[in-house]
């Protein structure tokens, strides 16, 4: 779909939720449509676009800031989970509403709009305009099921039951529903940010996931009773999949700077499949008891690992144990991690099973350890152990804490003694890599939804 064809672009204002997990799939997607044609433009906090961009111009997206009320300081200057979205709820809309007027009166008018499943709020703002709006998941398909039925309080809560079975689902323990929902009343402000996605879903034109319906076909069929459901993902940098987009090899924006130098030379030589490369996302914190059964067990298995701690993580390490494992591990602050995962010397992904953390190991063929923390995590680590079959969790015990026991054989059993079960992990794993890169593809599921959105514009 290129120019010629198409002289007058259509402009789709695309809104992620203002964090690494939410930014990174949604500014993919919009790259995606920029490269069928499409004038893509983002919506980032004041905050964020001050600080965050790697090379906005490397991207050719246009950037629009609107305020969250912490133009100064985001999230930190908050202070709290409840201050930051309670402020933002009250002074976004406002302030996204001034943007798309703006834009229309400087000859910019927007034709379509993308906002995130988090910010119900924008599809109201967006219809005051008038301008067709599509939902954009960053989580799985199977997680929003369970907070749609308990948004339709069709899922009682506190559950009155030891599993749930929901359509297209596999039966989940209540361990493996999304935090925010097993341990019901622990982050209220983010239960309701979770449950009230679904509160006017119903006048959305189209609802996005970023999977490939391969990966959920049974809850997307399910799903699409109610809604015009598009698959679109995984939303990857085009080199690390289809590879259609030149040159598109990084996110775009990091709102910490990767270490690239010094992790790529270290991984580099190391031999085929004998890394484990370890990270907890962008917000998940360890306790120091866990922090410090993961040191031991990475210290005793005596593999090489690459570890991401966060600055704010660093003082919870055991005493010295930088410097007694220099030999066999790196830790960084933050890494690249789609270049690392698809670095052949990467054996294995020890990971919270954040969605976009699972979906890049998935879609780049690493199996993964799973070690989910809290909200989403726990059901998609269930999903990877026995849905996908590409990975193994390792389960805490009644304090929480994952054993370093419990970890070492994990490592054994996918990196350093690979078994039957290693085996069959590592032969899906690279069945769902395939499956990944098909969707997404010329002629893919996702593929063929993102034209048929855009032939929508037209
Ligand atoms: O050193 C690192 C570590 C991570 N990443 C990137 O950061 C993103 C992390 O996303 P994700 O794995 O989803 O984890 P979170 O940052 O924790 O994401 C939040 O948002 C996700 C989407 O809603 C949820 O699935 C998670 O549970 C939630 O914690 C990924 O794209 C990674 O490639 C890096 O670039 N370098």
């Amino acid at each position: 779909m290129g120019d010629e064809n198409n002289p007058k672009k259509p402009h789709v204002l695309i809104f992620p939720y203002p964090a690494q997990g939410h930014i990174n799939p949604i500014l993919q997607f919009a790259k995606r449509l920029l490269s069928k044609g499409v004038k893509a433009a983002l919506v980032t906090t004041v905050f964020l676009s001050n600080s965050s961009f790697s090379d906005p111009s490397s991207t050719s997206i246009d950037i629009h800031t609107i305020s969250d009320g912490f133009d100064q300081g985001g999230y930190e200057q908050a202070g709290s989970s409840d201050a930051y979205l309670a402020t933002f709820w009250s002074v976004g809309p406002n302030s996204l509403a001034a943007l798309i007027k703006k834009l229309g009166e400087t000859g910019h008018p927007v034709d379509a709009f993308v906002y995130d499943g988090f910010l119900p709020w924008a599809l109201d703002v967006a219809k005051q305009f008038g301008i067709p709006s599509a939902v954009f998941f960053t989580q799985s398909c199977a997680v929003n099921s369970v907070y749609y039925h308990i948004s339709k309080g069709l899922l009682q809560l506190p559950l009155p039951v030891p599993h749930v079975s929901l359509p297209g689902l596999p039966p989940l323990q209540v361990s493996e529903l999304p935090s925010f929902v097993a341990l019901y009343g622990s982050y209220p402000a983010w239960f309701d940010v979770v449950v009230n996605q679904f509160s006017n879903i119903d006048g959305a034109d189209w609802v996005f996931f970023n999977i490939f319906y391969d990966l959920e076909k049974e809850v997307v069929d399910w799903m699409s009773r109610f809604w015009n459901v598009m698959t679109v993902g995984p939303t990857i940098p085009s080199m690390y999949l289809d590879k259609r987009i030149e040159n598109d090899k990084d996110y775009g924006m990091n709102l910490l700077k990767p270490n690239v130098d010094a992790c790529m030379s270290w991984l580099g030589g190391k031999p085929k499949d004998s890394v484990l490369y370890v990270s907890f996302g962008s917000f998940a914190s360890l306790g120091i008891e866990q922090t410090t059964e993961l040191a031991c067990a990475l210290k005793s298995s005596n593999v090489y690992f690459l570890w991401v701690v966060r600055e704010t993580e660093m003082a919870k390490l055991p005493y010295n144990f930088i410097e007694e494992t220099s030999e066999k591990g790196l830790v960084v602050a933050w890494c690249p991690q789609l270049e690392v995962l698809s670095n052949e010397a990467v054996g294995c992904f020890l990971t919270h099973c954040g969605f976009n953390s699972t979906l890049e190991a998935l879609s780049l063929g690493v199996p993964m350890l799973a070690m989910p923390q809290w909200t989403d995590q726990p059901t998609n680590a269930r999903h990877v152990e026995d849905v996908w079959r590409i990975g193994i969790r390792a389960h805490p015990n009644e304090k929480g804490v994952v054993r370093r026991e419990t970890i070492e054989r994990c490592i054994k059993e996918l990196l350093t003694e690979v078994g039957e079960k290693g085996k069959e992990i590592r032969k899906n794993s690279i069945k769902w890599k395939n499956l990944a890169k098909k969707g997404i593809d010329e002629g893919g599921n996702s593929d063929k939804n993102i034209d048929k959105f855009i032939a929508k514009l037209l």
